[in-house]
């Protein structure tokens, strides 16, 4: 029910159009019912007193009707559409928007598949109810209280024997719909799981590939297939058994109907008219009826997929800009520090952890939670203080934490305990885009869009002058290349960069960071894909490109921090080790370890 008040709200915009559907629904159902009647006259007014006046003037006037019922279908079609549109528009734009908004931690879990899936199937699963069975459940309605009225008024003993089938058509009814609305549940969830494999596989076809793995996959995919096949099949049957089932008591309705309206005609209880117009109001009993079992069908089907859709939409944005805006990062000119700061990536909300507890219960859950959440931290406790324009290098080794204690500073996570604070201000503070569009970052994984790559450059700052994006390009080392390439600055490049070795992917997300000049830069192992002499070129660049910016190098080869002013070493969330390279590099550790490691690799490479 609550899912049920929870659609109405979205047909509630398109308030007017609903009424003028209706209303042309209603005036379509007056003529459905007028129709038979005006038969009737044809019979008793007309053909039993050879009165063929009168038979024309009702045939004209029968053409009449169905001509009015049939534009009135025409405009009554498309509104019916255009409610059914509305809805999918509004619910895929507030789902495409609340996507954007989610947070990492909840891209952490979700499944691509899933979410495509309740975008497009399970969104056109609701329109299918709201813009058609909706509306045609009301017509049913209409039709079937119209037609019992009118045929009461002519002959009502006539019409409650017609009607003795009635409840056990109902009861077939309610058990159909028992049984067929958790076959649509399994059907929409499966057919969710469907397109993760699918679209897993697709991702992946590169893995799966080298891996020589498409038998396995391709059975993985065929079970999956089976099982929604199976489950198909299964509700095909509910309604192979239910559908017939209803037509047959449906007949039953007019077999009745015939008999007993013959013998009251016999007995002159009944006139042939309405005897004939009892024929075709029959149809107004049958039809709402056998449609009840398709709108069951489609209700049912709805009923599944909108708590789908509802799901993401109701999933919460715990990381926002502040309820008053937030402060503007515009000025933010790069000094950061971090301050006693503790992070877990499986961080509860307080709500979520003291939900349903006693003040007491709450209090304790609570510090139990601050001991668990301690434990499972992956950065402990980190205290840094860095200046504007500083450059650091983080250096550890693989899973320390470096990507995790960076990811703090653009709230891709909240900290769990402490604070991050850039100028002084807690990065929460901070209106959220702005901050972000002031940290400029180059990831380990770059994601490249289906676009040209002026427009992959430019994907922060679409604004951007072509010398910009050139500018850009030449202090990344890609300008070269990028001219080299077919059409230049316009050439297309695939999904996720496909035609660009890992180096150009690398330069091209460079270019992308360098152009929005932001007081911060990241670059997250930003030269690890790229040969010793790029490397160095790019370094060269980055000179400039790191000049007044606070930058933050995280890598593990040491000829990329070389220029770094502070070097900080991770390990297992906690630094360990702190300084400049000379300093470092006189101290017993872990950095005098790797440098000597990555010495003695180059020499035996040699
Ligand atoms: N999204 C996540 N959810 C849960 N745990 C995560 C997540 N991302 C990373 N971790 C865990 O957090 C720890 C730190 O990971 P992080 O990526 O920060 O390390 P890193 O030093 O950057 O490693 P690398 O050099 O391999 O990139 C690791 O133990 C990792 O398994």
């Amino acid at each position: 029910m609550a899912t049920l008040l929870r659609l109405l709200k979205y047909v509630r915009p398109s308030g007017m159009l609903v009424v003028a559907t209706l209303t042309l629904m209603l005036l379509a159902t007056l003529i459905d019912l007028l129709a038979p009647w005006v038969l009737r006259k044809v019979f008793d007014d007309g053909i039993s007193k050879s009165d063929m006046g009168m038979v024309l003037m009702l045939a004209l006037a029968l053409f009449g009707l169905q001509l009015g019922k049939s534009l009135g279908s025409f405009a009554q079609g498309y509104t019916q559409e255009l409610i059914g549109q509305n809805v999918v528009f509004t619910l895929r734009k507030q789902m495409y928007e609340h996507l954007q908004r989610l947070p990492f931690k909840y891209y952490d879990k979700a499944q691509t598949g899933q979410l495509m899936s309740r975008m497009t199937g399970d969104i056109e699963a609701v329109k299918n109810f709201v813009g058609f069975g909706g509306m045609m459940l009301v017509a049913g309605m209409a039709t079937f209280v119209g037609t019992l009225i009118f045929m009461c008024s002519m002959q009502w003993q006539v019409t409650l024997l017609a009607l003795s089938p009635i409840p056990l058509l109902l009861i077939v009814m309610w058990m159909f719909s028992r049984k067929v609305g958790p076959a649509w549940g399994k059907i929409r969830e499966q057919m969710g799981r469907l397109t993760t494999t699918l679209q897993e596989n697709i991702s992946g076809i590169r893995v799966v590939k080298a891996f020589a793995s498409e038998s396995k996959e391709k059975s993985k995919f065929a079970g999956r297939n089976e099982q929604n096949f199976e489950t198909n099949m299964h509700r095909a049957k509910l309604e192979a058994n239910a559908f017939p089932l209803m037509g047959f008591l449906g007949g039953l309705t007019f077999l009745i109907m015939i008999w007993v309206g013959a013998v009251y005609v016999a007995n002159d209880k009944m006139s042939l008219g309405t005897f004939m117009a009892f024929q075709w109001y029959t149809w107004g009993i049958i039809w709402p009826l056998n449609m009840l079992g398709w709108q069951i069908n489609i209700f049912q089907q709805a009923l599944k997929a909108a708590p789908r859709v509802f799901e993401v939409l109701d999933t919460k944005v715990d990381i926002e800009s502040p309820a008053d805006g937030g402060i503007d990062a515009a000025t933010i000119r790069g000094s950061v520090k971090f301050q006693n700061v503790t992070f877990a990536f499986d961080k509860k909300s307080n709500e979520e952890q003291t939900k349903d507890l006693s003040k007491k219960e709450a209090a304790a859950a609570s510090e139990q939670d601050r001991m668990e959440q301690e434990n499972r931290a992956v950065i402990h406790d980190i205290q840094l203080d860095i200046k504007q324009g500083e450059v650091i290098a983080v250096l550890g080794a693989t899973g320390s934490g470096k990507s995790s204690l960076i990811a703090l500073l653009s709230r891709f996570y909240d900290v769990s305990e402490g604070s991050v604070l850039i100028d002084g201000i807690d990065v929460r503070d901070y209106e959220l885009d702005g901050l972000r569009r002031s940290i400029g970052i180059v990831p380990q994984e770059t994601f490249l869009f289906s676009a040209s790559i002026r427009d992959n450059i430019a994907f922060g700052r679409p604004e951007a002058t072509q010398e910009q994006i050139e500018n850009a390009a030449k202090k990344a080392q890609i300008h070269a290349f990028i001219v080299n390439m077919p059409y230049g600055y316009d050439t297309l490049i695939g999904e996720r960069g496909v035609g660009l070795s890992g180096g150009q992917r690398q330069r091209v997300a460079l270019a992308r960071a360098i152009l929005m000049d932001p007081p911060i830069l990241v670059l997250d192992e930003a030269t690890a894909s790229v040969d010793t002499a790029t490397e160095s070129a790019i370094h060269e660049g980055l000179l400039e490109v790191m000049k007044g910016r606070t930058t933050f190098i995280i890598a593990q080869r040491l000829s990329s921090i070389r220029r770094a002013d502070r070097i900080i070493v991770l390990d297992s969330g906690k630094v360990v080790q702190q300084g400049t390279h000379r300093e470092l590099n006189e101290q017993d550790g872990f950095f005098r370890r790797l440098l000597e490691r990555q010495e003695m690799a180059a020499a035996s490479s040699h």
